[in-house]
């Protein structure tokens, strides 16, 4: 971001928080600031590192990872029984909640598995049970080769970067926000990822929903 920001604005480190009521020249609204439109660039390059780092891990690792994370979603979700939970068919390393998909079902609820139908349009979740026909859909990812269109009660998000306030850095289409943006009932949108996914600020935009709790490893 700093590449963004004009030299005059870089003349006071830290400016006193009451010198703009002192001095014209300190006022924010003066500045002209224009980096909120580099933050789909800055956004693309740090999506580099926590991507590398986790197609790093080797498998053990990120089983082992993926299980800590499982644990982590029952205690977050006490019952399942009678509950949609919108998951995801892991790839580029992903955590691997696979297994425990399989034990929500067993538990009583159902699951369901995001569709792209087409590339900047909402993803359309359809329930798949354990042992469904998959078909390849966008970057080849796995998805239900039928079943029906649902509205998860519960979202699981899988990140590629996420924030302090919970706000998701994603592959970079914004598919998950214009699904959540177009739910009529607000879901528990549950982010996961692995720790070393952390950023500070993804400097969230007015489209960014951010997520209810955020579970690693
Ligand atoms: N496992 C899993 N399944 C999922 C998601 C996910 O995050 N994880 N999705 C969650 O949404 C959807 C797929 N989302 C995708 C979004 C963008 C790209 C993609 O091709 N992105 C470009 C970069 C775009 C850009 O930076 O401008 C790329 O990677 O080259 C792929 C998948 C549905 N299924
Ligand atoms: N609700 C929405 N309506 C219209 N455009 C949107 C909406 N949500 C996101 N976008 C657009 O999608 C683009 C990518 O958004 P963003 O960088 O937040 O993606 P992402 O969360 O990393 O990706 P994804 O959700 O697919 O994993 C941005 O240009 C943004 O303006």
């Amino acid at each position: 971001m700093q590449d963004d920001i004009p030299a005059e604005t870089t003349e006071y480190a830290s400016p006193p928080c009451f010198m703009h009521e002192l001095s014209p020249e300190y006022r924010v609204e003066a500045l002209r600031w224009d980096g909120w439109s580099g933050v789909p660039r800055w956004r693309k390059a740090e999506r580099k590192r926590p991507l590398d780092g986790r197609l790093a891990l080797t498998q053990h690792d990120r089983e082992a990872r993926s299980s800590r994370i499982a644990s982590m979603l029952d205690l977050t979700i006490s019952d399942y029984s009678g509950r949609i939970v919108g998951t995801y068919w892991p790839f580029r390393g992903e955590p691997d909640l696979r297994n425990w998909g399989t034990q929500v079902v067993e538990r009583g609820g159902r699951i369901a598995l995001p569709v792209v139908i087409q590339k900047g349009w909402p993803l359309e979740y359809r329930i798949w049970t354990p042992g469904d026909p998959l078909e390849r859909g966008v970057c080849n990812i796995l998805v239900p080769a039928q079943g029906p269109c649902v509205q998860p009660d519960i979202v699981i998000a899988p990140v590629v970067g996420f924030d302090e306030a919970h706000y998701r850095l994603g592959y970079g289409g914004g598919l998950f926000d214009r699904t959540l943006a177009i739910m009529r009932r607000k879901p528990l949108i549950i982010g996961v990822g692995y720790a070393q996914s952390r950023i500070p600020t993804i400097y969230p935009q007015p489209h960014d929903i951010p997520m209810d709790v955020v579970l690693t490893d």
